[in-house]
């Protein structure tokens, strides 16, 4: 990236493009106004070519009918109503471009605002891996890249050709700013030098203050978001969250606030200093051209050139150069769009990743080490496993062991920082991530519900059988889903959710699911995918009651026969009758094994299991009833 190297708290206050990096930058963005609506662009060029023209074509009219005017006042000609018509030509056109071009630039904004949010979330999914989204400094640039990205082109386009219109109208003016007051040309354009230092210094104020408080302008929306959540509203309002979120909002936004206002500040300074000085030269320039005139050496007409010259150089160099900061700030920012779709691959992956061919002999740990960044913990601290095709592995260990890590390196999210997965003895940073989870079916244990139909819910799981109703109701039956959803008001078809209106004409045909119905509908997404060769299950029951996890258990348990699996659970009357029981413990094996076998060892998972069958003892002792198959205590 060219200028943005300070991330946000970064000490610098500006930043910078050199020759390079603009010109970089210009050409994507004309680039990507082309791709996107070229017919635009074209009519912007040709809008460009005549706007420029129109102010001092309408000065030199003007200084003829005025000097014909006071040459002969009684008798105007037909020459001056035609100088006069050409004059209302000029004034229509005029008006008429600034709607046109009002209209234009809007234009270019919808289409360029299709091609940016495609490319931008193409590039954002382009990334295998969990790691680069959990960066906050990437998150930041993702934002600024959407906003950057849908008007930052548009505007440095429609900028440029502002510029280019400015410097047209500008050599016009002062062509004929020269046939009346050479001076004042030398003078009008070094007052241009003032200017163009003051908009550059706030382009790149304005870009570096906007990257500065892009985490607090992300938090803000968090807080927002969070103030209006339904999900939220809960604990917001049992303990009493509303006005402590709504003053930490206030703090994001003072802090947001207290930065805008300091460059607002310089540009007002800056603004009212260049006014003044534009001013002090365009009153000294008329009080000597009425002298002149007063001696003879000028005509009306000439002075009335003159006026309308330095207004019109001055008007057009302002804003040229006030463009030309606005340009520079939108290319800044463009700059962020360009950084997110040229993201490099967040995870390594060969050029030609070996295929992913369905699990013969089983996926295997070698010493695997993994910390989530270099200035954090070690999680897993050389684990090493295999989980053999066809085979039950359960994974157990306190809160903090590891489990949900493991899984997620199984799922290639991120790579070992030290030693190896392997599929089938290759290793997992030579096969295709895609193909690796296209054979992968998992419930995660921050598993996602969506604002979609019950049906959707499921099929996402696996979008090649969206539509395949049939699959989708045996996954749920399966998953032990089925009778809920088809009690709901329009069964497979209900939608999962209260914020959107599923249908406009009727208002309430969105429902809720209890946490647990909705733990089922995720488990039904994993088994649609049951053929897939490793179903993954990270706490799949937690949120159920006795009797569903009873069920959803035995269910599982059929399903899991001579298909690789592994599981995790807290419960372990769940994971008893797996082929293969590990224990983590800090990041670490500590004891694996059958059940019989690990309790006769008398280690680690014996006591724990005896500890949830004491607790479910302790409990039966105190209300006499009877036991349930499922009812011990989860760790
Ligand atoms: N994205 C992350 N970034 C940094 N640290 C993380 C991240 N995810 C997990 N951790 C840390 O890794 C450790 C292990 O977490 P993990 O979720 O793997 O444990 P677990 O054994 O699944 O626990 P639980 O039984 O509570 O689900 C924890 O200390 C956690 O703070």
């Amino acid at each position: 990236m060219a200028g943005l190297t300070d991330g946000p708290g970064g000490d610098r206050a500006t930043v910078r493009l050199g020759f390079t990096g603009t010109a970089r930058l210009l050409a994507a963005s004309l680039r990507l106004c082309w791709s996107a609506a070229p017919g635009v662009l074209l009519a912007q060029v040709l809008l460009t070519a005549l706007a420029g023209v129109w102010g001092w074509a309408a000065a030199l009219l003007t200084r003829a009918i005025v000097d014909r005017l006071t040459a002969a006042p009684a008798a105007p000609d037909a020459s001056l109503t035609l100088l006069a018509v050409g004059l209302g030509v000029i004034g229509v056109a005029v008006g008429a471009e600034a709607a046109v071009s009002r209209y234009l630039d809007a234009a270019l904004e919808r289409a360029l605002r299709v091609v940016v949010t495609t490319r931008l979330y193409e590039a954002v999914n382009r990334l295998a891996g969990l790691a680069r989204l959990e960066q906050p400094q990437f998150q930041d640039r993702i934002q600024l890249a959407m906003n950057a990205g849908r008007a930052g082109p548009g505007q440095i386009v429609s900028g440029g050709f502002g510029i280019v219109q400015g410097i047209l109208t500008f050599g016009g003016f002062v062509g004929s700013l020269l046939t009346v007051a050479p001076v004042m040309v030398a003078v009008v354009c070094a007052a241009v030098v003032p200017t163009l230092w003051v908009e550059t210094a706030l382009a790149r104020r304005r870009a570096a203050m906007m990257w500065r408080i892009s985490q607090a302008e992300r938090r803000e929306v968090f807080y927002t978001t969070l103030l209006s959540s339904l999900e939220a509203a809960k604990e917001l309002r049992l303990f009493r969250l509303g006005d402590f979120f709504a003053g930490r909002l206030l703090r994001e936004l003072t802090q947001i606030n207290r930065e805008q206002r300091a460059v607002d500040r310089r540009a007002f300074a800056g603004h009212v200093t260049l006014a003044v000085l534009g001013s002090v030269i365009a009153a000294g320039g008329l009080v000597w051209a009425i002298r002149l005139a007063g001696q003879g050496r000028l005509t009306a007409g000439d002075v009335t050139l003159f006026i309308a010259a330095v207004a019109g150089t001055q008007a057009a160099l302002t804003a040229t150069v006030a463009r030309s900061g606005l340009v520079q700030q939108a290319l800044l920012l463009f700059d962020h769009y360009r950084a997110v779709v040229s993201e490099p691959a967040d995870l390594p992956v060969r050029g030609q990743p070996l295929p992913c061919p369905p699990l013969r002999v089983g996926l295997e740990l070698r010493d695997v080490w993994f910390r989530y960044a270099e200035d954090q913990p070690w999680i897993l601290r050389g684990v090493t496993l295999t989980i053999p095709a066809g085979g039950s592995v359960a994974l157990v260990g306190l809160n903090g062991a590891g489990k949900s890590t493991l899984v997620k390196l199984l799922c290639r999210f991120y790579d070992p920082v030290r030693g190896s997965v392997h599929w089938d003895g290759v290793d997992l940073r030579d096969l295709d991530p895609g193909e690796l989870r296209d054979r992968l079916g998992v419930v995660f244990q921050d598993f996602m519900s969506y604002d979609l139909t019950a049906a959707e819910n499921i099929g996402v799981g696996d979008v090649t059988r969206i539509d395949d109703p049939a699959a989708i109701e045996h996954a749920a039956r399966l998953a032990g889903c089925h009778d809920p959803i088809s009690r709901l008001p329009r069964g497979y078809d209900t939608f999962l959710s209260r914020l959107f209106f599923a249908d406009p004409a009727e208002p309430e045909s969105g429902t809720a699911l209890s946490g647990g119905q909705w733990q089922r509908v995720a488990v039904a997404r994993a088994l649609l995918r049951a053929r897939r060769d490793l179903l993954i299950l990270d706490e799949p029951s937690s949120g159920l009651d006795a009797e569903a996890e009873y069920t959803l258990h035995a269910s599982l348990r059929d399903l899991r026969q001579g298909r690789t699996s592994v599981l995790i659970s807290h419960r372990l009357s769940t994971v008893r009758d797996a082929d293969h029981i590990v224990v983590l413990e800090s990041g670490t094996v500590v004891e694996h094994g059958r059940h019989a076998d690990l309790m006769a060892a008398g280690g680690r998972y014996a006591t724990l299991f005896g500890l949830q069958a004491r607790g479910y003892r302790d409990t039966v002792g105190d209300d006499g009833g009877a036991p349930s198959p499922v009812g011990e205590l989860a760790w």
